[in-house]
């Protein structure tokens, strides 16, 4: 079976730095990968070189038969959270979604309030985000990652923030998202996460692939 994420041989330095070294690992239809290791051992980097977000040095990332290549070739059909996006706190939450929706214009006013009822802001949608809390707006993120029923999703810590409740639900929708054939990459500091949700784990170390 061919792979959506084949990931081959990556390595990457900042200013002599190494970020991460001959990095390569597949991913599946359907399956979901964790990206696991210490403070600063690289997943977010990968993260964002799969994306096409950073340049690598050596190595090649094909996604889907396409090759990625920042600046030009980005992940496509995806939904990615890595790093706080910049949400305007003076417009509801459902308006900076409607703004990023607007981009792709793939989904309908419809999309966007079922993705924030889905992920627990049906009671949010009209609240303006800087009345948002901590745990909202990354549900925000979350919505904002699903909302165009991407195939893929590329999750850089999505638990941050949520309550017990709200982890639950969104371990629920990763697993309906898994069964109905998106591919996941995550990282996450929670093996409880990793067992419940990963078909696969790599560890990094220092930017190695243990
Ligand atoms: N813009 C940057 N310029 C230089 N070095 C950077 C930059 N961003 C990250 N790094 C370095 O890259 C390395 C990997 O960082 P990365 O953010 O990928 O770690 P991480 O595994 O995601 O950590 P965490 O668990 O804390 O999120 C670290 O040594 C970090 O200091």
């Amino acid at each position: 079976m061919t792979a959506i994420i084949s990931v081959r041989n990556i390595s990457k330095k900042i200013k002599e730095h190494p970020i991460f070294q001959d990095i390569s690992f597949d991913i599946h239809k359907g399956e979901c990968v964790g990206l696991v290791g210490h403070n600063g051992s690289g997943k977010t980097m990968i993260m964002k070189a799969i994306c096409g977000f950073i340049t690598i040095d050596t190595g090649e990332i094909i996604i889907n038969d396409e090759q990625i290549t920042c600046g030009t070739h980005f992940i496509r059909d995806a939904g990615v959270l890595i790093e706080a996006p910049v949400f305007l706190n003076t417009i509801t939450g459902y308006e900076n979604l409607a703004i990023l929706a607007n981009i792709q214009q793939k989904i309908s006013k419809e999309d966007i309030i079922h993705a924030m009822q889905v992920v627990g802001l049906g009671e949010a949608i009209n609240k303006k985000v800087r009345a948002y809390s901590l745990g909202m707006k990354q549900k925000l993120r979350i919505a904002q990652a699903i909302m165009e029923n991407p195939s893929i999703l590329i999750l850089d810590e999505p638990f941050n923030g949520l309550d017990k409740a709200s982890v639950e639900n969104f371990q629920c929708l990763l697993k309906a998202y898994q069964e109905k054939g998106t591919t996941i990459l995550l990282t996450t500091h929670d093996d409880r996460q990793i067992t419940t949700l990963c078909n696969k784990v790599y560890e990094l170390d220092n930017g190695r692939m243990l």
